[in-house]
């Protein structure tokens, strides 16, 4: 598309009409699976999720929300959040994070760039640090990247490096850290070997160390920073498959929530702080998670938490995490360069739009939703609401979360008739799903469904018109299986538990009364992806998606 005849504005529907208000609804991991006692949607009462599904093939059908139709490199890759809500919002399929660092590391281009070259400036005397996520779920990183990039940096002029790990236990089994920590040992000591001095110098779980989002705990990022940046944390081994080891003999242990560790010398003394003239790489992909602790290691006015000391690194980011801070400055693989979004298309259309979710997915329905950005596109146009999650425990304590609250929300902003568009993201399926707490995620699920309610009964009430689908699977499986679906068991004879997401296709449900009677979905968009959501609320709120977009799911006909 030329620059010079780019417009914003877009096409009239030639039938549908504009002004509606239309909820778009999305439940944060919901997908659809055989029904079985491990398939906590199907177990949990979900009266209007299940009646919506009575209104298949016309106003319910799935949608893929996994692998290539998502942006990610196979169709191995499940679904995740980041990459759902960009196809939901952007309208196209962009080769996502996890795709792009691949291509950078095969064809090498990675230490060519500007990031490589800024960080190597550290290598003659200072130490490359890298932090992130250790384990192949590929949600955030991927084991097999962060080992190429170590082969990588010190065939380029690495010679110190530490690791700091961050368990997993959420995209990946619960346990599986011990066996990550030896693989990446192994090849630490293959380092070692040609003279490299490379370790793992620090350490802990994910969501209780420095992988916090949406300014939710900045407690996490803070003992992050305290293990690796000052070396300090109340658990201190002189090795790291020692420390998973025995951190998780605990009970109820978790490698999620694992305690942060350093890796101490023989006399005791933190063998990698991170310190003056060094250089830092966050290697995780995903956004979210690492936008916090890149404001702890680029921001010079910091007032979050008492950083201590701060240390005068060159500091990059795998990507680029926010693209409207860019932040950070520098980093090693350009992002996929989402442009044009539904939300900046439609407040360009005067379509007034209304967000919410509670902390915990407020950026999902808003920083993922418009392209990993930040902010509003027009501040008179727009109101994005953020529920305050709980935070400190995990949610298999509060499986309802604040779904009620989202919903009434969301339900005030439809009846206030000021918006076109009531955008809503309800986290229960997801976040107690990952906590592999079955009867929780039951609880969870009917939370999830009661807010679906009221925001239906809510458009009912204004002749308005809905959209409810989700961003990937997660609550609809709760087992691990062997290629014929059957549950697979440990040693001790017990179902291994699913924490993560799945690869399973989520539904897409639409009505209301505000929904012309000739609307249906086509039958002609047999592998529809989320990706062709976008151009199908556009359609609702009476536009032509542009020609570039997915094809809408919709038609209309003649009755
Ligand atoms: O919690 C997260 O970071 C991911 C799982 O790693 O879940 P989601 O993509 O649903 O946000
Ligand atoms: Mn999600
Ligand atoms: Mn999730």
């Amino acid at each position: 598309m030329g620059s010079s005849d780019f417009s914003w504005k877009l096409a009239d529907h030639p039938k549908l009409p504009k002004g509606k208000a239309v909820a778009v609804v999305v439940l944060d991991g919901w997908g659809e699976a055989n029904p079985d006692k491990y398939n906590c949607i199907h177990v949990a009462e979900t009266p209007t999720m299940d009646s919506l599904k009575k209104g298949a093939p016309e106003k319910w059908r799935l949608v893929r929300a996994h692998g290539t139709a998502v942006g990610l490199p196979t169709e191995d890759d499940m679904g995740n959040s980041e990459v759902g809500h960009n196809a939901l919002g952007a309208g196209r399929i962009y080769a996502q994070g996890a795709k792009l660092v691949d291509i950078a590391l095969a064809s090498g281009k990675i230490y060519e760039g500007e990031g490589f070259n800024y960080i190597k400036e550290c290598f003659g005397s200072g130490t490359l640090h890298l932090i992130g996520l250790l384990s192949d779920g590929g949600v955030h990183s991927r084991l097999d990247q962060l080992q190429l990039l170590l082969k990588g940096s010190s065939e380029n002029g690495a010679k110190r490096i530490r690791v700091h790990i961050l368990t997993d236990g959420r995209d990946v089994l619960d346990g599986s850290s011990v066996g990550f920590v030896e693989i990446l040992e192994n090849d630490l000591a293959q380092l070692r070997e040609k003279g490299i001095d490379a370790k793992i110098a620090s350490g802990g779980g994910r969501m209780y160390v420095t992988m916090d989002r949406y300014e939710n705990d900045w407690g996490v990022v803070k003992r992050g920073w305290d293990a690796q940046v000052l070396g300090e944390a109340p658990h201190k081994f002189r090795s790291a498959l020692e420390a998973v080891k025995k951190l998780r003999e605990e009970p109820k242990a978790n490698d999620q929530y694992l305690p942060p560790f350093v890796i101490v010398d023989e006399s005791g003394k933190a063998v990698g702080p991170i310190v003056d003239g060094d250089a830092v790489v966050t290697f995780n992909f995903r956004a979210d998670r690492m936008v916090m602790p890149a404001k702890a290691l680029e921001y010079e006015n910091f007032d979050k938490f008492d950083r201590v000391r701060f240390p005068k690194i060159r500091y990059a980011g795998m990507l680029q995490y926010d693209g409207e801070l860019k932040l950070p400055s520098h980093y090693l693989v350009s992002p996929p360069e989402i442009e044009r979004t539904s939300g900046e298309y439609l407040v360009h259309n005067g379509v007034r739009t209304f967000a919410c979710s509670e902390t915990v997915k407020f950026g999902h329905v808003t920083f993922f939703w418009n392209g990993n950005r930040s902010g509003y596109f027009n501040e008179e146009m727009e109101e994005y609401v953020e529920i305050p999650s709980d935070s400190g425990i995990t949610f298999n304590v509060q499986p309802k979360m604040k779904a009620l609250e989202i919903a009434e929300k969301a339900r005030d902003a439809i009846l206030s008739g000021k918006f076109h568009q009531v955008r809503v993201n309800l986290p229960n399926g997801d976040m107690v799903g990952h906590t592999g707490d079955i009867e929780a995620t039951v609880v969870a699920c009917k939370a999830a469904d009661e807010a679906v309610k009221m925001i239906l009964d809510a458009i009912e009430q204004v002749g308005g018109i809905y959209v409810v689908t989700a961003d990937h699977g997660n609550a609809e499986d709760m087992v691990k299986r062997d290629k014929r679906g059957q549950p697979l068991l440990d040693k001790s004879g017990k179902i291994q538990i699913l924490t993560s997401h799945t690869l399973q296709p989520v539904p897409i449900a639409i009505g209301g009364p505000g929904l012309l009677p000739g609307v249906r979905f086509r039958k002609d968009v047999l592998d529809g992806g989320l990706a062709n959501v976008a151009a199908t609320v556009m359609n609702l709120h009476g536009f032509v998606a542009p020609s570039d977009y997915e094809q809408t799911l919709i038609e209309v006909v003649e009755n």
